[in-house]
């Protein structure tokens, strides 16, 4: 055979990796900013302004203020550093609580006030499932696929990251504005414009998420693919985890929510600029491979045709992998935007420390989903670790859902088995695609997967939030809310489960008999 002389960038170690730490940093921008509301729930669903104490306690504004006003009026005080209503830094309160059924004077010391929103829970479930809007409704991310086997990564990478940093801002500013009482679709205004940007950054995360697959298979097919897929994807959860562990911190010291999706909106711009930075490198790589397909006299690839959607959608291991992928995210992602308010109201966790609990979820999958990868590259066993991942995932909302062991400890040990089995599935899930489509349908086909999980991810956490208003929130004699049942919400998440575990079994029987390889490692010998 004739040796070839140009050699592709991609055989080059250090240019594939490069290539993939470029894209993967765009993507985990996006996804800081896809989960950054998340620890700020109880906050968006407060009226007015909340009270954070040095105790790393908190309260609405309006209760400490009752609280502190029957108490100096019970004890006749005078001293304006305990009764005067100032709402700042560094001021002293005293008020009576009730401990262990004792009634005790606290003298509490406030760190800093933030503006809560007054959302519902069921505005703050619609503005969630934001997300996926417009690339269900108006099927964006079906286009997207489309775009992107037509144009390119190049083309479709820079309007995608483009997009993100577009519906962010439209987001950031929706959130700092103030709109009064001003009302649509029975919704405050504020809930829709934010959606709005939500929805707009959601179409760009996901064309960007199938454009960020395909340079992958690009650079990395024949090699370390489930390895580069699982670096991708830990890289993005250092996005999840950070947007959940620094979120409040931020909201809280720039007094608003809007402060966290500011510092999002400006990780986008680095992002958008880094993909610009991935382009030379992608143009390279397409003069090194037209070089190489003259020099051995091959023709140039034939481009995609709308036919080749006819292949994809006629393949049953693809519909399984597609449904699978519906059930299984739609139990974690949507999961993620109620779970730091489960931990404050089940586990009683301070809201100052409640998005940590979640947020080790994706740091524990930053680790062990390589490692899954690595796995699935040597020993394959793809379809087998998609079943224990599914079996993980609804015995995890199962434990959530009973009422039993209500301690901060074994959240924190549920939420890694959980951790363990966000990574395991996607693991060997994504690198499962290209061993069913072919690469020049590759686009197309994770654009339809992407776009059958976005209906989970935007119709479940609007479910989650009407549930909660109209099941689980409870209310005291005047209509105040004293807290939440979670159990009817992870019933639901713990049927998602159930129905991942079936596909995922379904799944490994298709693949014994039309030999797709899940089963199989992915690095070929030489
Ligand atoms: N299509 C994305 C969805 C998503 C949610 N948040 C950010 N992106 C996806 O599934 N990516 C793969 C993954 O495992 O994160």
């Amino acid at each position: 055979m004739k040796e070839q002389i140009q050699k592709r960038l991609s055989d080059s170690k250090a240019a594939r990796w490069t290539a993939l730490i470029i894209v993967s940093f765009t993507m985990m921008c996006g996804y800081f900013l896809t989960d950054v509301m998340a620890p700020l729930e109880n906050l968006l669903t407060t009226k007015g302004k909340v009270v954070y104490f040095t105790d790393n306690t908190s309260m609405p504004a309006d209760t400490l203020v009752a609280k502190v006003a029957l108490f100096a009026e019970s004890n006749a005080l005078s001293s304006p550093d305990l009764t005067v209503q100032k709402l700042e830094e560094g001021a002293r309160y005293q008020y009576i609580e009730t401990v262990e059924g004792k009634q005790e004077t606290v003298e509490k010391t406030i760190s800093t006030v933030s503006s809560g929103k007054g959302w519902s829970s069921t505005e703050y479930g619609f503005f969630s499932g934001a997300y996926g809007y417009i690339n269900v409704f108006l099927l964006m991310l079906f286009f997207g696929g489309i775009i992107l086997d037509k144009m390119g990564v190049r083309f479709t990478g820079v309007m995608s990251s483009g997009l993100m940093f577009a519906g962010a801002l439209i987001k950031w500013y929706a959130l700092q504005a103030d709109f009064g009482d001003a009302m649509l679709w029975g919704m405050n205004l504020q809930v829709i414009i934010a959606a709005l940007g939500f929805s707009i950054f959601g179409m760009g995360a996901e064309i960007t998420g199938i454009t960020v697959s395909k340079v992958i298979v690009k650079w990395f097919a024949g090699k370390e693919l489930a390895l580069a897929m699982g670096l991708q994807v830990a890289m993005a959860r250092i996005g999840t985890a950070l947007a959940l562990a620094v979120s409040l911190p931020v909201a809280r010291m720039m007094g608003d929510v809007s402060g966290s999706v500011l510092v999002g909106a400006i990780a986008l711009c680095v992002g958008f600029i880094s993909y610009l930075v991935y382009c030379v490198m992608d143009r390279k790589e397409d003069a090194a491979i037209s070089a190489a397909r003259a020099e051995a006299g091959e023709a140039p690839e034939e481009g995609f045709k709308l036919s080749d959607l006819k292949l994809i959608l006629c393949n049953k291991g693809f519909w399984l992998i597609t449904l699978l992928c519906l059930m299984f995210y739609a139990g974690v992602f949507p999961f993620l935007k109620f779970a730091t308010k489960l931990m404050i109201y089940k586990y009683e966790v301070p809201e100052s420390f409640a998005g940590l609990i979640p947020a080790l979820l994706p740091f524990g999958t930053i680790l062990l989903t390589p490692v899954f990868g690595t796995l699935y590259d040597r020993i394959g066993r793809g379809a087998t670790l998609m079943i224990i991942g599914s079996v993980m995932l609804t015995t995890v909302h199962v434990l959530f859902a009973l009422p039993i062991m209500n301690y901060w400890w074994f959240a924190v040990i549920v939420m890694i088995v959980l951790g363990i089995a966000f990574s395991l599935v996607p693991s060997a899930l994504w690198p499962s695609v290209p061993k069913i489509i072919p690469m020049k349908q590759l686009g197309s086909a994770y654009a339809i997967v992407f776009y059958i999980q976005n209906i989970g991810l935007a119709m479940v956490p609007t479910l989650i939030g009407f549930v909660i208003d109209r099941f689980s929130t409870q209310y005291n004699a005047a209509g105040a809310i004293t807290g939440y049942d979670y159990t009817a919400p992870m019933v639901i998440f713990a049927i998602f489960g159930l129905c991942a575990i079936v596909i995922a079994g379904i799944l490994k029987q298709e693949d014994r008999r039309k030999h797709y390889g899940l089963e199989e490692s992915n690095i070929k010998k030489k």
